[in-house]
């Protein structure tokens, strides 16, 4: 079902309730699909917003923490049974203000469901151990504390699914957030916010201020009453966030890119990889840090393989995502356009063959959005651009190998690790990659994209640092080991 979503102006969510920025100023968030199109304004806040929003979670954090974790779920399971109810129109919304079509940010919605729900039970779960002392007459045990006001900075790519699977384990966990969302999706998170506080979340627990990344994403990072920080987005501004923490001893957790291949054997089903390989990479408009971007195929097949994968791109249908025709709606933002057609510009210089694809799509109503036809290079080596770069759009690099060997090692030849995935039936040639492929995700005749939320999530090398989101593991980063030893 698709409904209106009124043109109006957001507010930031701050000790609980809905409050203008001092600046007086707002920044529009666009329609992809219709540049024309103005689907809300949002809070171009300061840094003395942000303060108000710190200020309201620090002194929330307390009584928050001391509620039993079943009671803190509780508001989780509330706030799942809120966002169900508003589904198809928070979906309707995510696809106004970032493209993806309405089938994706519906399931992406529901994924969100569906995370809020997994923790609202983690508050019931244990939080420690008892470990055996040396000295028998004393009890051992562990137990965690929440770290105490978390910064969250999201991206716009999962504008649902990545706030609330950093929100929800900060809160069951015990601490309080302030989160700052993509501006180009900003609107989006502004009604998951209402979810929240019909939820009834006590007042400075939950937080939103939005703004520029600059000021909003970087004064998160430097605050000093801030113990925590998690962040999606790209490489340069996580590194920034990271060395920001580290200067003043916060904990810091952070998702980046991802040049994620998927190797096709020369025994794969080369339909089932095919199908893999599309929904991969073009999916999301191919806006996806866990999105394939490099394929290396056996020698054997690569011919085969190329014809078939041609053919299917043929087939896509470009346009605005809530069309119920459309498989792939535009980039995000013009700047997102504009950086995916540099990269297939790069390509051409640099000697890659363009097989289909490579321009602006631009017929009829698509001239008024920020829309790229799917892309798929030839003849591509390792020293490439396209092949060692996050391009962040439906571009596909295709890659011969002659063996599992030769692609194992083209495959790690990247700074990323973030997922990988291979096609074959060979038992072998699937250990040596499971055990050899440097990445946090791993896929074994399946596509590259696909995480599961009660799953661990995270990449190697460069894709993050090291630390993991989602299902238990979101615990690590939310709380802190005590050990108490009792005699
Ligand atoms: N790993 C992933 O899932 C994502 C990767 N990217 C990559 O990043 C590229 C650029 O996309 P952007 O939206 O510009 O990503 P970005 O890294 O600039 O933005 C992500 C978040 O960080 C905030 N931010 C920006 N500058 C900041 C700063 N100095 N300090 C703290 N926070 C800051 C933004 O406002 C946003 O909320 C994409 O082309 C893609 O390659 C982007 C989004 C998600
Ligand atoms: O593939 C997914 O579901 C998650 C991908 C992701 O975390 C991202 O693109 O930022």
């Amino acid at each position: 079902m698709i409904t209106t979503v009124q043109t109006k102006t957001y507010l930031n969510y701050i000790n609980g309730e809905w409050v203008a920025s001092i600046s007086n100023e707002v920044e529009k968030s666009l329609n992809p699909a219709d540049k024309q199109a103005i689907v809300g304004y949002v809070q171009k806040s300061t840094k003395d917003d942000l303060n108000l929003a710190v200020e309201a979670a620090k002194k929330a954090k307390d009584k928050w923490r001391k509620l039993a974790g079943s009671e803190r779920g509780e508001y989780l399971y509330k706030a799942a049974q809120i966002l169900e109810k508003r589904i198809d129109e928070i979906a309707e919304c995510a696809t106004r203000e970032m493209g993806k079509t309405f089938a994706e940010t519906k399931g992406e919605t529901a994924r969100g469901i569906a995370i809020l729900k997994y923790y609202a039970g983690e508050g019931m779960r244990k939080v420690g151990d008892v470990i055996p002392s040396t000295d028998s007459s004393a009890l051992m045990f562990t137990t965690r504390v929440p770290l105490g006001v978390v910064g969250v900075i999201t991206p716009w790519n999962f504008p649902i699914a990545i706030p609330i699977w950093k929100m929800a384990p900060a809160l069951v966990y015990g601490n309080t957030i302030v989160v700052k969302p993509a501006t180009e999706t900003a609107i989006t998170c502004a009604k998951i916010m209402e979810c929240f506080e019909e939820a009834g979340f006590p007042a400075g627990v939950v937080n939103m201020v939005t703004g520029p990344g600059s000021v909003i994403g970087q004064g998160i990072a430097d605050h000093e009453d801030i113990n925590g920080i998690t962040f999606t987005g790209s490489n340069g501004v996580g590194k920034r966030i990271g060395q920001a923490a580290l200067a003043r001893g916060a904990k810091y957790q952070l998702e980046m890119g991802g040049k994620n291949p998927v190797i096709v054997a020369a025994d794969a089903d080369l339909n089932l990889a095919v199908e893999a390989v599309i929904t991969g990479a073009f999916r999301s408009t191919g806006q996806k840090c866990t999105a394939t971007s490099r394929v290396i195929v056996a020698a054997e097949v690569y011919e085969e393989f190329k014809q078939l994968l041609v053919k299917e791109t043929k087939g896509i249908s470009i346009g605005d995502g809530l069309d119920s025709g459309t498989w792939m709606g535009p980039c995000a933002s013009e700047s997102q356009l504009n950086t995916v057609l540099s990269y297939i510009e790069k390509g051409v210089e640099e000697g890659a063959a363009l097989l289909i694809g490579g321009k602006r799509a631009e017929e009829g109503p698509q001239a008024n959005g920020f829309y790229v036809e799917p892309t798929i290079f030839d003849n591509c080596t390792s020293d490439m651009t396209i092949v060692q770069e996050e391009i962040f759009g439906p571009v596909i690099a295709l890659l011969k190998a002659d063996s599992v060997e030769e692609a194992l090692q083209l495959a790690n030849s990247v700074e990323y690790g973030l997922s990988a995935s291979i096609f074959t039936a060979n038992i072998k040639h699937l250990l040596s990659f499971v055990n050899d492929m440097e990445a946090g995700l791993i896929r074994v005749n399946a596509e590259s994209a696909g995480v599961e939320l009660q799953a661990p999530f995270g990449g190697m090398k460069n894709s993050s640092s090291h630390s993991r989101e989602q299902g238990e593991a979101a615990k690590e980063f939310f709380t802190s080991i005590k050990t108490v030893f009792v005699k």
